[in-house]
């Protein structure tokens, strides 16, 4: 059986070095090309890429996968700074290249994933919910993607319980003091030499809370699920928003 034509774009930063062997390493995927700042994207076409893995910037994503699209070309997306004016921007270009995939993964680790699915699932049961997301200090975006997806979930959970805004007698504070409101979730965002991504969801009721925790402590925790989306992207066709759909998750 022929290998699977794969590309990395980030192909020097942190993950996307973590990314480029991970590739190499599978017995089924061939890396063709390995591309970073200022690389032409012409090469992906040229190596006959059938997917990317970008793994670039929030800055620089967009005009990727504008390209990957254009071409035909799959896509498997780590990269942060999704808005719903992003995401409309991307279906848009897939509309006109109807046999494309791309996934974006807010976060490729199975344990983040399963941290997502469990405060969901536990957050129509509480009163209060909080996160604390924890990063390294070389981390450009806050809060991380994951914590905004994650706030997204618990949010549309409670909205669909119908459960009361939560309670916070707060009147007076610091800027920042409360955290960033994703959705009425307050989001807290550390960073911090030492670290590379963790997260807490603190989720309260009477006499009791949950703590559900994560940490990635190297990038190979994001490798599996890298592997699995670029696998999977190529019968995928549109837009697949988070790696749960390619888990068997019920
Ligand atoms: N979904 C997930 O599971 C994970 C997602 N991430 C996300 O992945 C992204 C990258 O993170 P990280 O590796 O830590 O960041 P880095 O800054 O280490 O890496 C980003 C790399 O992309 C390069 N780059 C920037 N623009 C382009 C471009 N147009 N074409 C090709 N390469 C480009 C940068 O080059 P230069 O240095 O020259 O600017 C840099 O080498 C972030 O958004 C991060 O949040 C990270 C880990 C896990
Ligand atoms: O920048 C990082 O490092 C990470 N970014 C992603 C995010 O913003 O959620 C995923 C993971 O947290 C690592």
């Amino acid at each position: 059986m022929s290998k699977l034509r794969v590309a990395v774009l980030g192909a020097r930063g942190r993950i996307g070095a973590e990314a480029v062997r991970a590739v190499e390493a599978a017995d089924d995927l061939e890396l063709v090309a390995a591309l970073g700042r200022g690389d032409k994207l012409e090469t992906l076409v040229e190596t006959g890429a059938q997917v990317v893995v970008e793994l670039t910037t929030p800055a620089s994503v967009m005009g990727n996968l504008d390209f990957c699209v254009r071409h035909g070309i799959h896509a498997v997306v780590g990269t942060t700074g999704w808005t719903d004016e992003r995401l409309a921007q991307l279906n848009t270009s897939l509309a006109a290249s109807p046999e494309t995939g791309v996934l974006i993964a807010p976060n490729f680790s199975i344990g983040a994933v399963l941290t997502m699915k469990f405060s969901e699932t536990a957050a129509r049961y509480f009163e209060s919910v909080e996160i604390v997301e924890l990063h390294h200090p070389n981390k450009v975006d806050a809060p991380s993607g994951t914590a905004v997806r994650t706030a997204q979930l618990i949010a549309a959970a409670r909205a669909a319980a119908g459960s009361a805004p939560q309670p916070d007698a707060t009147v007076t504070a610091l800027d920042g003091a409360r955290g960033a409101d994703v959705d009425g979730v307050p989001v807290h965002s550390v960073r911090l030499r030492g670290l590379l991504a963790h997260q807490e969801v603190i989720l309260g009721g009477e006499g009791e809370t949950l703590t559900v925790r994560h940490d990635s402590l190297h990038h190979s925790s994001f490798m599996p699920g890298i592997l699995l989306g670029v696998r999977r992207v190529v019968s995928a066709p549109g837009l697949t928003f988070g790696l749960e759909h390619f888990l068997d998750l019920s």
